[in-house]
């Protein structure tokens, strides 16, 4: 929840470009029916309607669940014995079920009054949800097992069937109490067809997430609802759900061996946030008790190296550099020497990333590996590639490359905070399988987070916390 909270806002480009697309969509053709059974939207009260269907006339209804579909029969309740079909008085010239109670105070009011009393119910729309404690843990520090088990999830993957509708934002409150309007809740619907499907196809490659993943993700959520009535609320739960089932199989965090030291290569191009990355998760496993050493293997630019030292000292860890110009694997070889000899129990080795020159830097990688395995024929034991979400569909073509330069094993994406095009990472999950280890959400040590696919899904596609 807490975790939710600070990736929501983080990604809220992401999540708000196809929160605005879907609207659109939904508007266009749409029309406004009642919700369902309408739950009182996110509020500190227990719920006290635990009935799916028909909702009950308008008296508040404190306790008593009504046990069965009958909506019609005024509740047993002392006052209104009168016939009084199904509409309560606020009439908005509905469909077939009855408005559920537009301003119902939900757990309260021992007396019905039908509509006269304004409850003070503060106009919540959002959740506030502000502050919340980091929680989280960072990136997995899984103990020695070659195949650390996540942790995290516990899919509870939004399954929707259109049943479960509801708290879409419109909420009838105090402003359409004030100007008259007793607002049954109503939200916008649009059927499903394939002038509908198509626009959402578009708007998921919008979102980065490539032709292939929205074409599939698009023809999962038609079936077997083609024709249906969906609202924003209702497509959301059912994309989330989506994302979700691709990204579940990748979220991995990063496996941790009993070897010491556990020789990490970090690869990846330019400014992609390697030196970053390196820096959080040294941070992150020195916190976790493990000792750690980071190797600046990128000799040929001195900034780079500069800026490894910066982070090696915020995260209080030691980092091994060599002159500019050296030969990188010879240095890798040395931090390799002194991990081995100091005991550490990881060596992360930071790597040039010049694409610019590939067969250089592939080179330049295969002696790294040739190296460090006349220490330990097992080494690399980790190839993490970190990508930039910033860059969108290039991500994709990223890891191919890379994956002819080493032998990735696992992926880093970084700075999925403040861009649009988070939806890259559902794209490179779907295409490659490539474990996920942890995301990039900001500049600071402690903005590397282990990869959730729910609350991903969830952020991404802009779904309220339950
Ligand atoms: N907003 C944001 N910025 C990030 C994140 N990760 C890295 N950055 C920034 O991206 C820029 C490049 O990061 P570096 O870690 O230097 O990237 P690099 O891959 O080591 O780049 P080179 O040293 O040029 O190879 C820096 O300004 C970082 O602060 C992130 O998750 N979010």
């Amino acid at each position: 929840m807490s975790f939710f909270g600070k990736l929501k806002s983080k990604l809220f480009k992401s999540s708000s470009k196809l929160d605005e697309g879907l609207d659109a969509i939904v508007q266009d053709g749409g029309e406004e029916t009642p919700t369902p059974e309408a739950p009182p939207p996110a509020d500190p009260s227990p719920p006290a309607e635990p009935e799916p269907v028909a909702p009950p006339p308008d008296v508040p209804a404190p306790e008593a669940p009504e046990e069965e579909p009958q909506p019609d029969l005024p509740e047993p309740d002392a006052p209104q014995e009168v016939p009084e079909p199904d509409l309560p008085e606020p009439p908005p010239a509905d469909p077939t079920p009855p408005p559920p109670e537009p301003e119902a105070p939900q757990p309260v009011d021992p007396e019905p009054a039908p509509d006269v009393v304004p409850p003070p119910e503060p106009p919540v729309e959002m959740p506030p949800q502000p502050v919340e404690t980091p929680a989280a843990p960072p990136l997995e520090v899984p103990n020695v097992t070659p195949l650390e088990t996540p942790m995290m999830t516990t899919i509870t993957a939004p399954r929707l069937d259109m049943a479960e509708p509801a708290q879409d934002v419109r909420k009838p409150g105090f402003l359409n109490r004030i100007l008259g309007r007793s607002a049954a809740p109503t939200e916008i619907r649009r059927e499903l067809d394939d002038d509908m499907l198509e626009q959402l196809e578009e708007l998921l490659i919008q979102a980065d997430m490539g032709v292939d993943t929205a074409l599939r993700v698009t023809a999962n959520i038609a079936e077997g609802r083609f024709g249906k009535k969906l609202s924003v609320r209702e497509i959301k739960e059912l994309l989330a759900g989506e994302v979700a089932r691709i990204m579940d199989p990748v979220a991995k965090p990063m496996p941790l061996y009993p070897t010491k030291p556990q020789v990490v290569l970090v690869v990846g191009v330019n400014g992609s946030g390697k030196t970053t990355t390196i820096g959080k998760l040294a941070s992150q496993f020195r916190a976790a008790g493990k000792k750690v050493v980071i190797a600046a293997g990128d000799t040929f630019r001195a900034a780079a190296v500069e800026q490894l030292q910066v982070w090696g000292d915020r995260a209080g860890v030691p980092v091994l550099t060599a002159p500019e110009g050296s030969d990188p694997a010879s240095l890798a070889f040395d931090a390799m020497t002194k991990a081995q000899a100091d005991g550490a129990d990881l060596l992360m080795i930071d790597t040039a990333g010049r694409l610019q020159n590939r067969q250089d830097l592939m080179e330049e990688l295969a002696k790294i590996v040739r190296v460090i395995r006349k220490k330990d024929p097992d080494a690399p034991h980790n190839t993490l590639l970190v990508l930039d979400a910033t860059t969108g569909q290039n991500a994709l073509s990223q890891v191919k490359t890379f994956q002819q330069l080493a032998d990735v094993s696992g992926l880093v994406m970084t700075k999925l905070d403040g861009t649009a095009k988070g939806g890259v990472l559902v794209a490179l999950a779907d295409k490659f399988g490539l474990p996920i280890h942890a995301i990039g959400v900001g500049e600071q040590i402690d903005d590397l987070q282990p990869f959730d696919p729910e609350e991903f899904a969830a952020a991404l596609t802009g779904l309220e916390a339950a």
